[in-house]
């Protein structure tokens, strides 16, 4: 390999000189991913997928080919934001992503699933089949940076997105009450352990602007982020707010045109 810089944990070949550790799965042959980002939490429904979506836009609009992998196959959360209802064309061998609005490449179960609303009820090792499908049977093009909602928590499936993707970083979401416990500490450990930096932390549902008066009101709890990014060396925080516009985003798939300037500033610090 003519470009090999022997840096084994951030590269997806598996050639013969690959150090320790699992394989990574081959990228997709017609594809060139220059970055993966992992979004993480600790648990479910803290707005990973919202916060993955609104990381898509703003790098998207600072000029880079963006990309979007829908990891949490059970929970398929990003068509939906994008409002994406075409389903994922392909054969045997490759797939083809669905483009936005925007022209973010994004692929998930739910465009593949005859019906979105059906339940993925597989096992453990289908699930991680799927992920490695998505990174090595997708085509993808050219791609500056792919953002990758992950499943929540630290399981089975978190563990093979890490083993199965050259993941170069992780950005973890949390809510002021998960920051407070163990949760994210896990999510933190898991990330250490997989040799994968932590580059940002969001906490979401940080406080509501009152509409009528302005004041900030910590509906879930005082902010921790500075304190615990700092303990942990985590240089990029972002705070968003409760907002329903966010939510009612999502909800209509219109999430490209929501922005925020703290995830702008997070995009670009991630992909400088
Ligand atoms: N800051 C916010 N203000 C208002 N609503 C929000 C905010 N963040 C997320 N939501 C809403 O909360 C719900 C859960 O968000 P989201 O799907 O992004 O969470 P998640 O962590 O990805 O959940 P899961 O792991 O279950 O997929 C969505 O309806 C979303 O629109």
């Amino acid at each position: 390999m003519a470009d090999c810089n022997h840096d084994c944990g951030s590269c997806g070949e598996s050639c013969e000189e690959r150090q320790g550790g699992i394989p990574k799965a081959p990228m997709n042959s017609e594809s060139k991913i220059r970055k993966v980002i992992g979004v993480v939490s600790g648990k479910g429904g803290v707005g990973k997928s919202s916060v993955t979506s609104m990381l898509a836009v703003a790098a998207s609009h600072l000029g880079k080919q963006v990309a979007v992998m829908d990891a949490d196959i059970t929970g398929p959360s990003i068509p939906k934001a994008f409002g994406i209802t075409d389903k994922a064309m392909g054969n045997d061998e490759i797939i083809l992503p669905q483009a936005t609005k925007g022209g973010i490449k994004t692929m998930s179960i739910n465009l593949l699933l005859e019906n979105e609303t059906d339940p993925v009820v597989w096992r453990g090792p289908v699930l991680s089949n799927v992920i490695q499908q998505f990174w090595s049977n997708v085509v993808w093009g050219d791609i500056d940076v792919m953002f990758v909602d992950m499943p929540p928590g630290t399981g089975d499936v978190a563990l093979t997105v890490y083993q199965t993707l050259p993941v170069d970083g992780i950005v973890i979401v949390t809510s002021p009450q998960e920051l407070v416990g163990m949760i994210v500490e896990k999510a933190y450990k898991m990330a250490e352990m997989m040799n994968v930096p932590v580059l940002g932390i969001v906490e979401n549902m940080s406080y509501f602007r009152c509409p009528d008066c302005g004041s900030e009101h910590a509906i879930f709890g005082e902010s921790h982020v500075e304190e615990v990014a700092a303990s942990y060396g985590i240089k990029n925080i972002a705070k968003l707010p409760i907002d329903p516009a966010l939510a009612a985003a999502c909800d209509n798939g219109t999430i490209e045109d929501y922005r925020t300037d703290a995830m702008d500033r997070l995009a670009d610090a991630l992909i400088r």
